[in-house]
């Protein structure tokens, strides 16, 4: 624990956190000790000193809406992560400036609901045969590891709506292994955004290796497609059909970066977040039981398809309370274009400015008893009761997510088709520790066994 004596007044509005204090714990423990700094700063905004990088940490939901939306100008997506992640992603989606406002403006079509409602049949099919290969491996084998298996379901589904299901499903393995490697590879990089890129640090092999991976399975892909295009929805025959910020037609490059960019974005983050999801539920029999009620009323025999999507209310609960208690956003970095005040604190230009999803999740002033999974918060009309912002997993302003939508009817649907016919039987007494990389996950695989209903 920190020294008492950095314990913030409840009115203080800037706390600084010196070096001897945090490094030590950060080094052993990041996100423990990110958590201890969340809650000793308790909602005022931090700063960390880190020794030669000092940044900036901003958790309660009206300095969050300063940072993402009244001021997002001043606060552009460039320094700590965005530099060493841009030689996976390149510079479009998940960059900034016009290249990413070019490559936003093309993307957005094919995640809007009315895109993702066309394609729900052929999502929940993909889904049901998934679940049906995992349903055969289950019996196969005693255990099951949960966030290879909800890897596996995910990286189906983007195959399908990202690539018209042009890989092959032992690339889509190897795709989703070197993405999951690239992101754990990169917490180093995260922490110490000072070391320049020629200096080594640990996990820089890993993630070049990763890098290459990504490209030995995505350049063809994109190559084939620009040279038999099909005229379909999927994102990659959308990109070669779009312009960049010049007008343009993209060059192989870019559509290579933007879909990298969303497979990194998409499919990590959503196989994490179904691995916490069975996590929560199964240290909650009496959520899981309501969850099975709702599945068997709504969905029944039937495959799970579009109808039943909107209907699956408490599925929404439930998933939206996972998202926050596991929030698989820990740090959304930013950094200040010119000098700012956030709420009285000066903000220095230059500064990075951390954005904690994670963190805001869990400030008892916003949320009570914050570290209950509790369903209920998500009730209709509660959200009336809190700020918009208390409650991100998905960002917000102009970068807020571009796949949230996907994400709610894909977990939905995923939800179903396995409840329908299973249970997943995750054991409660084995704790499941998080650690965080990129996301925050599991820091070991998690086991499960599937048992027919
Ligand atoms: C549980 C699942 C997901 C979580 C928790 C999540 C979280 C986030 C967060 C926090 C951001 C904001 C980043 C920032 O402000 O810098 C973001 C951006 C983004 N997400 Fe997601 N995401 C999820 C799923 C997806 C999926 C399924 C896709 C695509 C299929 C996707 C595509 C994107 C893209 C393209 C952006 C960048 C948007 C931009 O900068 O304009 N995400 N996501």
């Amino acid at each position: 624990m920190l020294d008492s004596t950095e314990i913030p007044a409840r009115e203080s509005r800037l706390v600084t956190f010196p070096f001897h204090r945090i490094v030590p714990r950060l080094l052993r423990d990041p996100l423990a000790a990110f958590e201890d700094i969340g809650r000793r700063a308790d909602g005022s905004i931090a700063r960390l000193d880190l020794g030669p990088f000092r940044p900036y940490l901003v958790t309660r939901p009206e300095h969050v809406q300063h940072v993402l939306r009244d001021n997002a100008a001043n606060y552009p997506r460039r320094g700590m992560m965005w530099e060493p992640f841009s030689r996976l992603v390149g510079d479009g989606i998940a960059g900034e400036g016009e290249a990413w406002a070019a490559s936003r403006a093309t993307l957005q079509p094919a995640f809007a609901g009315r895109h993702i409602t066309a394609l729900l049949d052929e999502m929940a099919a993909t889904v049901d045969e998934a679940v049906a290969d995992l349903a055969g491996r289950a019996a196969r084998q005693q255990t099951l590891d949960l966030g290879l298996e909800m890897t596996r379901i995910v990286q189906r589904v983007l195959n399908l709506v990202f690539f018209g299901g042009r890989i092959r499903l032992e690339d889509a393995d190897r795709l989703g292994t070197a993405v999951s490697t690239a992101m754990m590879s990169f917490l180093w990089r995260m922490m110490m955004p000072f070391v320049p890129l020629t200096v080594p640090m640990p996990g820089d092999r890993a993630f070049r290796r990763s890098t290459r991976t990504v490209e030995e399975i995505l350049g063809p892909i994109v190559a084939e497609a620009r040279r038999s295009p099909t005229g379909g929805g999927d994102v990659v025959s959308l990109l070669l059909r779009g312009t960049g910020a010049d007008g343009a037609p993209l060059s192989d490059r870019q559509v290579r970066d933007d879909i990298v960019g969303l497979w990194v974005a998409g499919s990590e983050s959503t196989a994490v977040a179904l691995t916490w999801l069975w996590v929560n539920l199964a240290a909650r029999p009496d959520v899981a039981d309501r969850l099975y009620r709702e599945i068997d009323e709504v969905v029944g025999t039937d495959a799970p398809g579009r109808d039943h999507v909107r209907q699956l209310r408490y599925t929404t609960m439930v998933l939206n309370e996972s998202l926050r208690i596991h929030s698989v956003g820990w740090v959304v970095p930013r950094t200040s274009a010119a000098e700012d005040v956030i709420d009285g604190v000066p903000m220095p230009a230059g500064a990075t400015v951390l954005v904690s999803p994670y963190l805001t999740h869990r400030l008892p002033a916003v949320w009570e008893d914050p570290l209950t999974f509790d369903p209920e918060r998500f009730a209709p009309g509660r959200a009336r009761e809190r700020h918009p912002l208390a409650h991100l997993p998905f960002g917000a302003g102009v970068h807020e997510c571009l796949g949230q939508h996907f994400f709610m009817v894909e977990a939905a649907l995923i939800v179903a088709a396995v409840l329908r016919r299973f249970r997943p039987v995750v054991d409660p007494a084995v704790p499941v520790r998080a650690q965080a990389s990129l996301t925050v996950r599991p820091a070991r695989p998690v086991s499960f066994t599937l048992r027919p209903r």
